[in-house]
């Protein structure tokens, strides 16, 4: 039993022991267990914080992959720029080489330039002593040419005193007969009692001077006998039908050069209706066919201009006026016919007609012009029963005077273009049944009967040296007096139809122009004016 015993206290103390070590353990794994929990909350931390940097690391590689994309891209635009760059450069390259050589030419021609420069510079310097040289040249004959023009202008006057002179030989009268051609409108259809004219039986027997003219008519008397008449007649220079204007005017046109010297000149034109008068002075449109007024205006202009070189500065003005039935109408005024009265005034500065209109001219166009204006009042004044033209004078007047700005020497002088109306007698006008007619061509035939005499009459006082003359007779020949006077230039152009119908007719003008012809009228005078 006590070993029993024995074994209980020993199992007993076993027991114990053991159970202590049981507690021991199961402290002990309570300890691991506390251990173990706090292990893992401590991996639960750590996973925690791996799977948080996990998830900053991805952002982070994501920021990253993207950084590179971008990188990558401007990399490849980078590439691109850099490409470009290097084609500029290259460009820029082959242009600093091309300029380059542009440079080196440059340079070459630098050099060349300053070489021709200096060679220039030498020439220059050459021909600035050249020119001093010259300037004193053209001082003398600068000098030289003072005492030419002083001789030229002596030159001058001695040759407006000759050119005169000639005049005066010549006579200051003068006659021009011309004959107009026969114009298709001449030929009226022949009928069994009058045949087709075939033109007066006209000869010029002159050929070397022109100065005659042959009229011969054939008539048969009560026995049947033919009988021839021959009328001869001698101008200053007689015109044959081909002649043109440009021949008539060459004969005139010193005429236009005294009217620039001071003279008073007057030209008329003279004879039977459709004779040629108006075409003689006015002319047609063309510059072979233009008349006298505008060729003799024309070379007014021209000698004015001329003597411009001599010092001589002139002033025109015109007036363009028609007398028709002793009545005076202006022709460039506005009013309406036969209605204004005009008076004629003369004193010591010429003649002036009231209430005209006076026109400042300063070229031949200008002149053109107003003769239009003229023409076309004219023609609008004309009724079918009246032509104006033919039945009235019409008196266009250039008045000029001039002043030498190197002497101070003044004259005055007028060119007159008288284009007279038509001088056929009573019974070839038909008018003798009617009365206004009737009235116009005893005023026309009154007019050129005193122009007539006032001719006749100053060829008479130039014989005795005292005369009265009958310039108040008409109006034609008080507007005219100043140019027809003894110290005036007349030229006087008979115009004569070509037909045989107006045989009878020419004869009377060519007898009333030889009347005029043999008239010599004194010396003309310049009308000149001292400075002061
Ligand atoms: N030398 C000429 N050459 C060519 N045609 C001319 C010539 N002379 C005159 N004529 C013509 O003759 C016609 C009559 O001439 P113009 O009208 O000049 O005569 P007129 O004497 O002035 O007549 P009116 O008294 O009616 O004015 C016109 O048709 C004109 O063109």
């Amino acid at each position: 039993m006590e070993s029993e015993r024995a074994k209980v206290a020993e199992l007993e103390a076993n027991h114990r022991a053991l159970s202590m070590e049981l507690a021991n353990a199961k402290s002990q794994e309570l300890n691991k267990r506390r251990e173990l929990v706090n292990a893992s909350d401590e991996i639960d931390k750590l996973k925690m914080k791996h799977s948080r940097e996990m998830m900053d690391l991805e952002m982070d590689l994501k920021q990253r992959s993207r950084e590179i994309r971008e990188l990558n891209e401007e990399l490849r635009l980078a590439r691109g720029d850099l490409e470009r760059e290097r084609d500029t450069v290259s460009s820029l390259k082959a242009n600093v080489s091309q300029q380059s050589t542009a440079h080196i030419s440059l340079t070459a021609q630098i050099s060349a330039l300053q070489a021709e420069r200096s060679a220039l510079q030498a020439q220059l310097d050459a021909g600035t002593s050249t020119i001093s040289q010259r300037n004193l040249d053209l001082e003398s004959a600068l000098r030289q040419i003072n005492e030419l023009e002083e001789e030229v202008r002596e030159g001058e006057s001695i040759r407006r005193k000759l050119h005169n002179l000639v005049q005066e030989l010549k006579g200051n009268i003068r006659v021009f007969c011309r004959v107009r051609p026969i114009l298709p409108s001449d030929a009226s259809p022949p009928t069994p009692d009058e045949p087709a004219d075939a033109g007066a039986d006209i000869a010029f027997p002159d050929k070397r001077d022109r100065k005659e003219i042959v009229m011969s008519s054939a008539s048969s008397n009560a026995m049947g006998q033919e009988r021839k008449e021959v009328y001869n007649f001698g101008f200053d220079r007689v015109f044959e039908p081909h002649s043109s204007q440009s021949d008539v005017f060459e004969e005139i046109s010193h005429l236009a050069q005294s009217c620039i010297d001071g003279y008073n000149v007057c030209i008329f034109a003279y004879g039977q209706t459709g004779s040629g008068k108006s075409f003689t002075m006015e002319g047609g449109s063309t510059e072979a066919t233009c008349g006298m007024i505008p060729r003799a205006v024309n070379q007014v202009f021209k000698v004015a201009q001329d003597l411009r070189s001599k010092g001589w500065e002139y002033k025109m003005e015109g007036q363009f006026l028609e007398i028709y039935n002793e009545t005076i109408n202006d022709l460039l005024g506005k009013g309406e016919f036969d209605k204004k009265k005009h008076e004629i005034k003369h004193d010591k500065s010429g003649t002036r007609v009231t209430d005209v209109n006076v026109v400042s001219l300063q070229s031949p166009s200008e002149v053109r012009s107003i003769l239009k204006v003229a023409n076309s009042r004219r023609t609008v004044a004309a009724t079918l029963m009246n032509e104006r033209s033919s039945r009235s004078h019409s008196v266009f007047t250039l008045r000029i005077s001039g002043l030498n700005m190197h002497t101070g020497e003044q004259c005055e002088g007028s060119l007159n273009l008288v284009d007279l109306a038509g001088s056929e007698r009573l019974n070839s006008s038909g008018a003798a049944s009617d009365k206004e007619r009737l009235k116009e061509t005893q005023n026309i035939n009154r007019s050129l009967s005193a122009l007539g005499d006032v001719i006749a009459a100053l060829g008479e006082k130039s014989e005795k040296n005292e005369k009265h003359i009958p310039y108040r007779n008409s109006k034609l020949t008080y507007l005219l007096q100043n140019s027809l006077s003894g110290n005036s230039k007349t030229l006087m152009i008979l115009n004569l139809s070509p037909l045989a119908a107006h045989l009878n007719e020419s004869l009377t003008s060519l007898r009333f122009a030889t009347k005029v012809n043999n008239t010599t009228i004194g010396t003309a005078k310049k009308q000149l004016r001292s400075s002061n």
